[in-house]
């Protein structure tokens, strides 16, 4: 499968570089940074860490998506977007990893998917993907005399908060209670904001250091609580999930797919 990365020197686009020359069946076709990244012209390899892959990093995304199966991308919710309407025009995989996505922004996924196969998550790795259904399970069994509050903590330069996999969460503990987190969802308390209400999702966002991403869900009762976490240690594994979407997605038809779908959740 020949792949594309977009945002090839972000964090994640040099993990995806190195994970697409890893990942057996695949090609890097393309690396693609923003017009007056200083990564141009430089090999996608070697800004990866790795020896040159002889693909240097362009800005030419339309030329890059007709030549290739896929794109994987990691990058910000504009450039998603543009990545999504060039990818469903080329007919390909669009996977997408970008989180902070507007609610506009998914109907705008939404309508792309009707010519592209596209796997979009906020989180690629196996465990989250396990904790969400875990969550669902438990939300749906204790009933809101349990609170639940999710907690979240990744590094410094993140710049979206919650993060996108604590939303993830946060969607699965109230499909879990059947209800919709918009209308209970708690992210931020300040001042004097009064007792808690009864089936609010509370959401608690910490940033610091060189946190990869953990994230824990409370269920806080009257004299116990339990709580669900996952600790990420490598960037590495989101990267590796993310090409295992494309591979998964290649022979689908159109529509918009999670990674519960292509875990088989
Ligand atoms: N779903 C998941 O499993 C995971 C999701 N993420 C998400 O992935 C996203 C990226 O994270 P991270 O790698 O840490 O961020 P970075 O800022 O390190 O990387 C983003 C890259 O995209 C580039 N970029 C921005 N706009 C464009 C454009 N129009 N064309 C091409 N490239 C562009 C940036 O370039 P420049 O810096 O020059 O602007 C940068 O190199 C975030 O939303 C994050 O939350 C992260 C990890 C796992
Ligand atoms: O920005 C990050 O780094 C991460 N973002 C994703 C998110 O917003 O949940 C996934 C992961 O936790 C790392």
């Amino acid at each position: 499968m020949r792949l594309v990365v977009v945002g090839a020197d972000g964090r994640m686009g040099r993990m995806l570089v190195r994970a697409v020359a890893e990942a057996e069946g695949c090609t890097l076709s393309a690396a693609i940074e923003r017009p007056g990244s200083p990564a141009l012209g430089q090999d996608a390899g070697s800004l990866a860490g790795l020896p040159p892959l002889n693909v240097a990093v362009t800005d030419n995304p339309l030329e890059a998506f007709a030549a290739a199966d896929g794109v994987l991308d990691f990058t910000t919710p504009a450039a998603t977007i543009h990545f999504a309407e060039l990818a469903a025009q080329a007919r390909i995989v669009h996977v997408v990893g970008t989180t902070g996505l507007s609610e506009d922004d998914r109907e705008k996924l939404k309508a792309a998917s009707y010519h592209a196969r596209i796997v979009q998550s906020g989180n690629m790795s196996l465990g989250i993907n396990l904790m969400a259904e875990l969550v669902r399970r438990v939300a749906k069994s204790l009933g809101d005399e349990f609170d639940i509050e999710i907690c979240e903590m990744h590094h410094r330069m993140k710049v979206d908060a919650p993060s996108g996999t604590a939303l993830m969460l946060g969607e699965a503990a109230a499909e879990g209670r059947g209800v919709d987190l918009k209308a209970v969802r708690v992210s931020t308390r300040d001042g004097h904001t009064g007792a808690r209400k009864t089936g609010d999702i509370g959401f608690a966002t910490l940033r610091g250091g060189t946190v990869v991403g953990d994230h824990s869900v409370i269920f806080a009762g009257a004299g116990e609580s339990l709580t669900i976490s996952h600790h990420a240690a490598d960037r590495g594994l989101f990267a590796t999930g993310a090409v295992k979407a494309a591979l998964w997605a290649h022979p689908k038809p159109p529509g918009l797919y999670t990674m519960a779908d292509v875990l088989g959740f």
